[in-house]
């Protein structure tokens, strides 16, 4: 296969949500079906979408029982349990460290102006399970949210032809002690926890990957639902000097590209024998790829091998992207990160592959995709809290803030604000 090469200036890479108005189109009538017709909507695209089969005249419970999770954990390999607890470990621990402090701040007349944190109530999140399955996405959903001290956390994800989601989806919330768990996918799943319906009690954030459907279904109910970030089909941006290991490179490319037909793998670099070289490697790792007619579908529509002239070229072109992921596959990796300000999560030298970063650094997998790390990061706990201000006055401060408050009050023409201090003052006044 052959991947696009082309020179930095005519380099662009246009991975909006809008160019792709028909995805848009079917995700707006799935969550407006859902809106109104709610479990038989989500029925009817489970039916369509997922391809489960109701069998006529028997319920079909959108609520996972609690006994298949347990079923699930029991059934799944002791390694595989073994590897997550230990991933979770990580995980709780790097997040644990991001809990932000509550302040106060004390005036010079004894008033206080403090800022406290509370988790969010109840958050839903969604665990992807269309082409693949996800059990880590669980982890890196819910221990966020549980360091945060949400109280009610429910998980989605899309059921597979056993009609459950997989199984190690099932383990991994059965691991997090999460028994709230839907056998719902997509938009459908997204329109559920924005809106509720008779099974799915509505939720006040919307957390989680996805594709483009359940990317684009995050943005369309974005305001009636709080959501973290548009988190969709995952990017890898490789900026490789003339030391970097065309093998690595490729590997790293893949790594991201086997996601999905609409996943996006790049590498900049100023030599172009390094990047003839990536060429040649990626069709040699293709051969026995398991997911390769994905990964090649994606190289062919998102991928790119872009050739610069020096290195501050790349880093230009890479905040200009601001892509879910960036590697430094470089001698010094670490002088170059100053010049990185808008990316999901950065991997510094040769032996960081992105991978590391899916399951087991501690760091969050959770990234913003499509450009909007140019103003949104990756899922962490204060994505669960949220701030608050706390002020308290007394007598004396308001009396001395008082001109000022009134002036400001009477500039914008509401007197019954100014009111609300002076009726104070009258009190100080009349010495009541
Ligand atoms: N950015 C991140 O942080 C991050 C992390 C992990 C995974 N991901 C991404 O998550 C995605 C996982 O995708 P997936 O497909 O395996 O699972 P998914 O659960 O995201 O999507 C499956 C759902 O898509 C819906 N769908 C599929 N085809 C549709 C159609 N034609 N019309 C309407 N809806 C349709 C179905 O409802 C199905 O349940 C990948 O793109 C991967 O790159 C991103
Ligand atoms: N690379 C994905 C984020 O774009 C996360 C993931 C989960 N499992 C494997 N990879
Ligand atoms: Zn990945």
């Amino acid at each position: 296969m052959s991947v696009q090469l082309v020179e930095g200036e005519a380099f662009a890479w246009k991975r909006t949500p809008s160019s792709a108005p028909e995805e848009s189109l079917r995700v707006a009538q799935i969550i407006e079906d859902v809106r109104v017709r709610k479990d038989e909507a989500l029925l009817h695209w489970t039916e369509q979408l997922d391809g489960i089969e109701r069998v006529t005249g028997m319920p079909f419970d959108l609520r996972v029982p609690v006994t298949a999770l347990k079923d699930a954990y029991e059934q799944t390999p002791a390694e595989t349990i073994e590897a997550l607890r230990a991933a979770a470990k990580r995980i709780r621990a790097y997040h644990e460290a991001q809990w932000p402090e509550d302040f106060t701040l004390y005036g010079e007349h004894g008033e206080q102006m403090g800022m406290v944190w509370r988790p969010i109530r109840r958050v839903g999140v969604y665990a992807p399970g269309g082409r693949g399955a996800y059990p880590s996405t669980v982890l890196m959903d819910v221990i966020p949210a549980q360091v945060a001290g949400v109280s009610s956390i429910a998980l989605a994800s899309p059921p597979g032809p056993d009609g459950l989601p997989h199984r190690d989806v099932l383990a991994a919330a059965h691991l997090l002690g999460i028994d709230e768990v839907y056998r719902i996918g997509g938009a459908q799943a997204v329109a559920a926890f924005a809106y509720g319906t008779q099974s799915v009690l509505r939720v006040d954030k919307i957390v989680g990957p996805g594709n483009l459907y359940v990317a684009l279904a995050k943005r369309q109910v974005m305001g009636d639902v709080g959501i973290d970030s548009i988190a969709g089909p995952s990017e890898v941006f490789i900026v490789a000097d003339e030391h970097a290991n065309p093998r690595f490179v490729a590997a790293d490319m893949l790594a991201q590209a086997e996601h999905d037909t609409e996943a996006g793998a790049v590498c900049v670099s100023t030599s172009e024998k390094l990047l003839a070289a990536v060429q040649v490697e990626l069709d040699r790792q293709l051969t026995d790829l398991p997911r390769a007619q994905i990964a090649r579908a994606a190289l062919s529509r998102w991928g790119a091998l872009v050739h610069v002239e020096h290195l501050e070229q790349a880093m230009d072109i890479l905040n200009d992207v601001a892509p879910e992921h960036v590697e430094l596959l470089m001698d010094d990796a670490d002088a170059w990160l100053p010049y990185i300000s808008r990316a999901g999560a950065v991997f510094l030298g040769h032996y960081t592959p992105e991978p590391v970063g899916d399951y087991y650094a501690g760091s969050n997998h959770v990234l913003p995709t499509h450009g909007s790390a140019r103003y949104a990061s990756g899922l962490g706990v204060h994505d669960f809290l949220r701030r608050m201000s706390v002020v308290a006055y007394n007598r004396e401060t308001l009396r001395s803030h008082a001109a000022h408050i009134v002036t400001l009050a009477r500039a914008e023409s509401l007197e019954a604000h100014a009111r609300a201090v002076l009726v104070r003052e009258e009190e100080n006044l009349d010495g009541n």
